[in-house]
C-alpha cells in the first residue's frame, strides 16, 4: 500500500503558535512519514518551495494563521505544477482563525492536533470530507505587492478591525468569540450610525461574471464590502446570497442602506429577507475578477494594507482551486 507522504509547514510566530509550537513539533517528530517545516517568513517559505515541489508531498498541512495560510497557499500555486496540487491540511494556529473555521481540520488548535495526529495514526488516509476552495490573488496594491487572501473586507470592516485591535485582540481573545464580539459591536454601532464605525467609503467596481458578463458599478458611497473564496466566515455566517458559477463572492452594501437593522441579520445568514434588494442598497455577486477603485485601506485575512488611490483599481482574481482535506 502507498505510504501517504504529508508535509507540515509552521509558522512560529502565529497566534496559537506561540504556545504550542514546541508540543506539534514533538509530536509531529514521531511520524516517520511527516516531514516538519518551520518558516519563520514569508521568504523562508518561499525559500522552501523548490524542494518541496521535488519532493511532492501527497499532503501539505499548513499551521498557521489566516495570513499564512493564505500566503502559503499562493506559494504553493504558484511552484507546483496545475495537474499536480498536493490536498491541502489547515490546521488554525493563528488568533482569529476564520480560513479554519471553513475548511480546517476544527476550530480550536488543540482539538485540530489531536484530530489531526488521529488521522496521522491511521496512517493518514486521502479520503473523506474533502472541499475545494479558490484563493485570491490581490494587485494594485500602493507598494506594488501582490498578496493572496481567502477573505478581504473594506469600508466598516477596516473600522471593525480597528475595535478588535484595540478592544478585543488586546486581552487576549482569539477565534470565533473575538469576532462575534467585534461583529456585535460594530452593528450596534452601525444601526445607530455611530461615526466611529460608520464611515462609507467611495468605491467604483468592475466585475466579470458567470460566462463572463460584465458588471459594473458607477462610484458610490460602500457602507460595507466583503469579497471571499471561503463559504463560510465565522459562527455560521455566510454573507452571500448570489449563487451565479463563479469563484469569488462580493457583497457591497451602500452607505445609507435602508432598513439596516432588519436587513442585516439575513445578510449574514446569506438568506436574504424582503429588505435586501439593490435597491435598498444590498447586492451580493460572483465574479472570477474584480476591480475595485477607492482609497483607503483594505484588510486581507488580517493584514492591513493601503490602495494605490482611485485610479488605479484593486484587482481581485481567482487562482486554484485547491483541495483541502479534513481528517474526521
Ligand atoms: N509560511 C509562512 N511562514 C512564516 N510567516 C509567514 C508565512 N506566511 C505568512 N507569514 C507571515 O505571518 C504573518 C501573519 O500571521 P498569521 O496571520 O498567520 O497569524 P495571526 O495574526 O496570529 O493569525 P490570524 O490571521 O488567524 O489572526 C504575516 O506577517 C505574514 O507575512
Amino acid at each position: 500500500m502507498h505510504q501517504t507522504s504529508v508535509c507540515v509547514i509552521s509558522n512560529p510566530a502565529s497566534g496559537n503558535n506561540r504556545k504550542w509550537q514546541d508540543r506539534v513539533a514533538a509530536r509531529l517528530a514521531a511520524y516517520g512519514f511527516v516531514t516538519h517545516h518551520v518558516t519563520r517568513s514569508p521568504q523562508e517559505a518561499a525559500a522552501l518551495m523548490p524542494a518541496l515541489v521535488r519532493a511532492r508531498p501527497d499532503v501539505v498541512a499548513i499551521n498557521g494563521g489566516d495570513g499564512t495560510i493564505a500566503a502559503t497557499l499562493g506559494m504553493i500555486l504558484g511552484h507546483w505544477p496545475a495537474d499536480a496540487l498536493p490536498l491541502i491540511v489547515v490546521l488554525p494556529g493563528g488568533t482569529a482563525n476564520m480560513t479554519a473555521g471553513d475548511i480546517g481540520v476544527a476550530a480550536t488548535h488543540r482539538r485540530a492536533l489531536r484530530r489531526f495526529c488521529r488521522w496521522l495514526d491511521r496512517g493518514a488516509p486521502l479520503a473523506g470530507d474533502i472541499r475545494a476552495r479558490h484563493v485570491m490573488r490581490v494587485e494594485g496594491a500602493a507598494d506594488g505587492q501582490v498578496r493572496h487572501g481567502m477573505f478581504m473586507g473594506t469600508g466598516a470592516i477596516m473600522q471593525a478591525t480597528q475595535f478588535a485591535h484595540s478592544h478585543v485582540h488586546s486581552r487576549g481573545l482569539g477565534g470565533e468569540l473575538s469576532m462575534g464580539m467585534t461583529l456585535i459591536r460594530s452593528v450596534w454601532g452601525l444601526i445607530r450610525r455611530d461615526p466611529a464605525f460608520y464611515q462609507p467609503t467611495r468605491v467604483r467596481m468592475e466585475m466579470t461574471g458567470a460566462d463572463d458578463t460584465r458588471i459594473r458599478r458607477d462610484e458610490a458611497p460602500m457602507l460595507i464590502l466583503v469579497a471571499s473564496t471561503l463559504e463560510r466566515l465565522f459562527l455560521g455566517i455566510r454573507p452571500f446570497w448570489n449563487r451565479a458559477d463563479a469563484p469569488v463572492g462580493l457583497t457591497a452594501i451602500r452607505g445609507g442602506a435602508a432598513h439596516f437593522a432588519r436587513a442585516f441579520p439575513s445578510v449574514l445568514r446569506g438568506r436574504p429577507n424582503r429588505h435586501v434588494t439593490p435597491e435598498n442598497g444590498y447586492e451580493s455577486f460572483r465574479a472570477g475578477r474584480i476591480a475595485l477603485a477607492f482609497e483607503g485601506e483594505v484588510n486581507l485575512d488580517g493584514e492591513l494594507f493601503a490602495t494605490a488611490g482611485p485610479d488605479v483599481p484593486l484587482v481581485v482574481t481567482a487562482e486554484g482551486p485547491l483541495r483541502f482535506l479534513r481528517p474526521r
